[in-house]
């Protein structure tokens, strides 16, 4: 007979990895080694990108070369291109973005193949097109044009230009940069989970990859950000202390408090804060900061839980212009370059997926003819 369970794999060791590494009583996380408090506003998106596909913090040639080929990879296939106004106005962000990936595949130069040669490729690729398919898709929808994206750009200026339509100030460009570090990686978290799942059959990154964005998609993980802004949104500055406390009370969950892993400070959350109180104060409307403060101040007192990477990230996303409901595509953005490493690590050394269940249902049933039962 199987063991006891442990409800949602906690402490369950499902893989091994050298990709990063979470001290939870401590506060701490690591990509390849490095401590994110090292690496936060020191390194861009594309050094971190580069880190976790290739192994190393890259040279500055190595950073030239593997610029030029997410410069080279911006393009939409011609399956996407033929239906991204359709999906556009059928499929909320995420339901898109899983779709249009899955279409992407399609028109991948390497589909055919696990090597890690081209797995490496179809790394570089997908983590150049994410930012556009979000940009086209939001253009699509709203039926404004997004501009073209610059080759002389990085991710994120990139990604802000084409969504605001307008080039972003070198500050906002930095602390997008910094988000997109923030979320790169993040151990054995559910969505890079579901991917190794996939890929430790032998299926195809782009196969991983849609079913990472589909359980990222889910307001326990990833689509908690948006929720945080929602209840941002729906509560009376003047009454948020009260309306948590209610909410607790009621047994509600507040978006964007409490980790599996973390039991103190989520260390992004720290860089988050900050960076939320800075452009808060150069909005010159601080409400929303002010309110998450206060809603912070209040679950850690009720609850003595933490914010996560989700909370903060809400409000340094509106101040940078992001519609609330891209804010998860965004988290997309930054994780393609995590998920597409874990599948590369997968492969490289690989064994079938397939824990045990318990069974908890009848037995002994005997089958009666239709007309019967
Ligand atoms: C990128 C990310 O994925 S970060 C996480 C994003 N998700 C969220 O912000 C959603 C809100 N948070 C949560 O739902 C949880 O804290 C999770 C999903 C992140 C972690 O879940 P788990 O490790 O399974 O913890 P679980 O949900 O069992 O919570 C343990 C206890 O804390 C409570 N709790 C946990 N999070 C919260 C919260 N945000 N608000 C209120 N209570 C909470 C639970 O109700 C539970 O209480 P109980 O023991 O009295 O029943
Ligand atoms: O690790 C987790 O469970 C969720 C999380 O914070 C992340 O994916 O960044």
């Amino acid at each position: 007979m199987a063991d006891k369970p442990t409800k949602g794999l906690a402490d369950v060791v499902a893989a091994s990895t050298a990709l990063s590494d979470i001290d939870g009583k401590a506060g701490r996380l690591f990509y390849r080694g490095y401590d994110i408090h090292e690496l936060a506003g020191r390194t861009t998106f594309e050094e971190i990108a580069h880190l976790l596909q290739c192994g190393t913090l890259p040279t500055r040639e190595q950073l030239a070369a593997y610029g030029a080929e997410l410069a080279g990879g911006r393009t939409l296939g011609a399956l996407v291109s033929a239906n991204i106004e359709e999906v556009a106005a059928k499929q909320a962000p995420m339901e898109a973005l899983r779709t249009l990936v899955s279409l992407a595949g399609a028109d991948d130069p390497d589909k055919d193949s696990n090597s890690p040669e081209a797995n490496r490729r179809k790394a570089a690729r997908l983590t150049a097109q994410q930012p556009l398919l979000v940009a086209r898709y939001h253009a699509a929808r709203t039926g404004t044009p997004a501009p073209e994206p610059d080759p002389e750009l990085s991710v994120a200026a990139n990604f802000l230009l084409q969504i605001t339509g307008r080039p972003a100030d070198a500050r906002a460009v930095e602390i997008f940069d910094t988000c997109l570090v923030l979320h790169a990686d993040h151990t054995m978290n559910a969505s890079t989970f579901a991917a190794r799942v996939c890929a430790a059959t032998l299926s195809d990154m782009h196969s991983a990859i849609v079913a990472a964005i589909g359980t990222l998609k889910g307001p326990l993980h990833g689509g908690a950000n948006e929720q945080v802004m929602r209840t941002l949104e729906s509560l009376d500055p003047s009454g948020v202390a009260q309306a948590v406390r209610d909410k607790l009370a009621a047994g509600e969950k507040i978006m964007g408090f409490g980790h599996r892993v973390y039991k103190t400070e989520d260390p992004r959350a720290t860089h988050l804060r900050e960076m939320s109180r800075e452009l808060a104060e150069a909005s010159g409307d601080d409400t929303y900061y002010r309110m998450s403060k206060e809603m912070e101040e209040v679950v850690l007192e009720t609850k003595g839980l933490y914010p996560n990477v989700d909370f903060y990230a809400a409000t340094v996303y509106h101040y940078l212009g992001i519609p609330t409901d891209l804010f998860t595509p965004v988290f997309s953005v930054s994780r393609m370059s995590g998920w597409t490493a874990h599948v590369i690590e997968q492969h490289a050394d690989n064994r079938l997926i397939r824990p045990d269940s318990e069974y908890i249902g009848e037995r002994d049933q005997k089958w009666k003819p239709i007309g019967e039962r």
